[in-house]
């Protein structure tokens, strides 16, 4: 965990999601398109968006023997200054200047990365501030390893290794949680980040067909209300040419547990504004947050550091 100082006090701020199409299976022409829908996030809204997201694997096709191929070294070190200049990492150069163009805060979905001193691969957010600067890294920590039969199959820890960090990161308006995809099924993981002062989770993810019209909405709506905080899962477009059948469905959540932004299966720019009050007033409506009851079961986020 990375911070341990007081959060800021959450404001109302514009986020935008980005439900990228076309991502094939060559990737300069994946960050090509992936900068040119941050530019047209960042210039064709009335409100100027605070905060843009990526979804999962936005650089690469979707699947265990990509990762491998498609992995770039990124060298981060939390807590150390990063160089983006003599990054090695062609994404993170690009989301980078893209930030620093536009200005926005930016979520970098997820890149495979490669990891060359242990040999190791990961699926990996990455964090922009508005000035450029990588400021968070999270590791994806669940791996989806899932078995459907008849439907799905899908193995990520054949080529990866999940993290084993749990990620914030401040802005001025906001303690952002990190998570990608199957990381949401894990309610240990936002209940912690919520009650280390992230008042907002997002999650890049990649559902598909079988699991997206299953829990896709389900998970984000039960993440928000368990921990009255805001929730948002940010998906590619659906593409059936593909290997990986994303199911879509960007998704915004507030913290009563109301979707208030959805995009369909299509590639889309969604918005939402996070509305401050809303937090404040369900926490206080529905007192959960101080009712909790630990002298009857633990508080899991006491022994996260
Ligand atoms: N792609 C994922 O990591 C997770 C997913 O599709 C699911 O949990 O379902």
């Amino acid at each position: 965990m990375s911070i341990l100082t007081r959060a800021p006090v959450l404001k109302p701020f514009t986020l935008a999601l980005i439900q990228l199409g076309n991502i094939g299976d060559n990737k300069a022409a994946n960050l090509k398109h992936a900068r040119e829908m941050i530019l047209r996030a960042t210039r064709d809204h009335p409100k100027k968006p605070d905060l843009v997201v990526l979804p999962e694997c936005f650089n690469s096709p979707y699947g265990h023997v990509h990762f491998p191929v498609y992995a770039e070294k990124i060298g981060y070190t939390p807590g150390q200054a990063y160089d983006v200049g003599t990054s090695e990492s062609e994404s993170v150069k690009m989301l980078s200047e893209v930030a620093k163009e536009t200005k926005t805060w930016l979520i970098g979905g997820s890149i495979p990365e490669r990891d060359t001193q242990k040999e190791t691969y990961y699926n990996t957010c990455t964090v922009y501030n508005p000035q450029g600067d990588l400021v968070a890294l999270h590791r994806k920590i669940h791996l989806f390893d899932i078995d459907i039969p008849g439907k799905i199959t899908f193995k990520e820890s054949e080529s990866l290794t999940g993290g084993n960090v749990i990620n914030m990161f401040d802005t001025e308006f906001a303690r952002i949680g990190l998570g990608i995809c199957y990381d949401v099924r894990f309610p240990e993981l936002a209940m912690i980040a919520a009650r280390k002062g992230a008042q907002v989770l997002i999650y890049p993810g990649a559902f598909n067909l079988t699991t997206g019209p299953l829990h896709w909405e389900l998970l984000q709506r039960a993440r928000a209300n368990d921990n009255q905080v805001f929730v948002s899962m940010c998906s590619p477009a659906r593409d059936l040419t593909a290997g990986y059948h994303a199911w879509g469905h960007s998704m915004v959540v507030n913290p009563l547990g109301e979707v208030i932004a959805e995009a369909d299966e299509n590639e889309r720019i969604i918005y939402a504004g996070i509305d401050a009050n809303i937090l404040e007033e369900t926490r206080k409506g529905i007192p959960v947050t101080t009712q909790r009851r630990f002298d009857v079961y633990p508080d899991v986020s006491a022994a996260a550091q």
